[in-house]
């Protein structure tokens, strides 16, 4: 892959836990303007390389390059915070520390959150808090985007509707997007590039190609790629989430 505006390079990293290898001699790139998509199964390191791409773990071993003076936004898999705060959506907002009242406007009319503002952060659904979730990572304005498993509890409509915005998103604002997901053939198609991960980057590139990978092939199974292929297919025709 030849990029010549890299947010992020990793190149040949090892992460071990005691004798558990959960890393090993992993490479990544993430280059601006570009949608990433690590994909594998349960337990492959997928959450691991996104707390190396954070700077939150170091790896035993290889080595990290982040563009100077990024600035990197990040949507956690799930929200840790205490229910028994009462906290509105807006007010969640504000505690992330960005109090520019446009920035904030502009960042609640991307992700369409305007009719919740002044809900409980807690009786949302799945999509909703989401949404929410997208917007705080967005209110830093990055220029890498790094989101883990976006469409967790998003029903089918809403992960394609979440799919959609992050791709208008990439497409509005240039950013650089990691983004971790077990789902396959909607991601497929809002991705430019995939890399499947097991301990080791088993295959990755195009997601027509890596659908065709025999590691990728044994570790989803066929079906996947057939799901992909209509999925693909009828997609063409609506000429959606590609690029
Ligand atoms: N802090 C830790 N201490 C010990 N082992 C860990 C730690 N964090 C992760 N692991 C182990 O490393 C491996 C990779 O975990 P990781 O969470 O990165 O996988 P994942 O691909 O994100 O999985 P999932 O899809 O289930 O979220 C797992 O075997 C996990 O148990």
């Amino acid at each position: 892959m030849q990029f010549n505006d890299i947010l992020v390079q990793i190149n040949d990293i090892t992460v071990k836990f005691q004798q558990h290898i959960a890393l090993q001699n992993v490479s990544l790139l993430v280059p601006r303007g570009k949608i990433i998509t690590l994909i594998g199964p349960n337990g492959a390191g997928k959450s691991t390389l996104v707390r190396v791409v954070l700077g939150l773990l170091k790896p035993q071993t290889g080595d990290i390059c982040r563009q100077p003076g990024i600035r990197v936004g990040y949507m956690p898999q799930r929200l840790k915070v205490d229910p028994i705060l009462p906290l509105t959506v807006i007010r969640f907002l504000q505690l992330s520390g960005v109090h520019n009242h446009s920035t904030i406007q502009k960042v609640i009319q991307e992700v369409n959150i305007a009719p919740i503002l002044k809900r409980s952060l807690f009786n949302l659904s799945g999509g909703e808090m989401q949404r929410v979730l997208l917007a705080r990572a967005l209110l830093r304005q990055p220029d890498l985007l790094v989101l883990d498993e976006p469409i967790q509890g998003v029903d089918v409509n809403g992960q394609y509707e979440l799919y959609e915005l992050i791709a208008q998103i990439r497409h509005r604002r240039g950013c650089g997007i990691l983004m971790v997901s077990h789902d396959l053939h909607l991601v497929m198609a809002a991705t430019d590039y995939v890399i499947c991960l097991n301990q080791q980057v088993c295959c990755s590139g195009h997601p027509a190609m890596v659908t065709q990978h025999p590691s990728y092939l044994k570790l989803f199974g066929t079906r996947a790629a057939e799901d992909l292929a209509i999925y693909t297919h009828h997609h063409n025709h609506h000429n959606q989430l590609t690029n």
